[in-house]
């Protein structure tokens, strides 16, 4: 699947305390976001309104049928009793405005196309100064397999190749390259 990932990445100070909201969207601009990041939000949402480009909300957790679908078909029921796991939410969203994953996807469906404009905050460093390699992995990984997902349906990482082609400075604006593989979960095979 073609994939365009623009990565803007920076790191923030720590001033943005917020209680923790599950249902609020959280792919639009808040106070941490950059200027960069924020000029790239107008820029897509522009194309939103040409009606080529549409923005993909995010939540900290996620009730849309087909995800409901992945619960019933492919996991097995007891691990997923909500008792048992009252805490869980999406990895990439588990973070309090700033600190984390800061990112809007955008999804052009008929050409098969997902943009993902991305800000590190501080809790994603990993050599000082600059973001964790696998902070990176998994923005790409998300937004790789939201275009597969949004294409062929449930489907799972098989494989994901990365060029860190460079490490990612703070307050910097570059590009990152990755193919992956994703494979169309077999509807008659559970996966545990
Ligand atoms: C998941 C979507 C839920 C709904 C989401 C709803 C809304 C979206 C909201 C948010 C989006 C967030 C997006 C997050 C994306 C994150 C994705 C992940 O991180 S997934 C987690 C990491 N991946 C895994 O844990 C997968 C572990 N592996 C497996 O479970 C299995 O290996 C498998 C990938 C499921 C494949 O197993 P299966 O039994 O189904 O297939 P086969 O093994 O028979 O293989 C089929 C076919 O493919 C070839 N294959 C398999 N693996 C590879 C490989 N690594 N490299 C090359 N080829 C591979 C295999 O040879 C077979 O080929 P053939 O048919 O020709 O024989």
């Amino acid at each position: 699947f073609p994939l365009l990932c623009g990565i803007t990445v920076r790191t923030l100070l720590p001033s943005f305390a917020s209680e923790e909201v599950i249902d609020k969207d959280h792919a639009l601009p808040n106070p941490s976001w950059s200027t960069d990041l924020r000029f790239l939000f107008d820029q897509f949402m522009k194309k939103c309104e040409e009606g080529s480009w549409k923005r993909l909300p995010s939540y900290k957790r996620n009730s849309t049928q087909k995800f409901q679908d992945f619960k019933t078909h492919y996991v097995d029921p007891k691990l997923l009793k909500e008792e048992q796991m009252p805490g869980a939410q999406l990895f990439t969203r588990s973070f309090e405005d700033g600190l984390g994953f800061e990112y809007v996807m955008f999804c052009n469906d008929v050409e098969n196309r997902v943009v993902c404009f991305f800000q590190g905050g501080p809790h994603l460093q990993g050599m000082p100064g600059f973001t964790h390699g696998g902070a990176i992995a998994a923005i790409i990984d998300a937004t790789v397999g939201t275009c597969a997902f949004r294409a062929r349906g449930i489907v799972m990482t098989a494989n994901l190749n990365i060029n860190y082609k460079r490490p990612i400075p703070l307050e910097e604006t570059l590009y990152s390259e990755a193919t992956g593989l994703f494979i169309t979960l077999d509807p008659n095979k559970k996966l545990t």
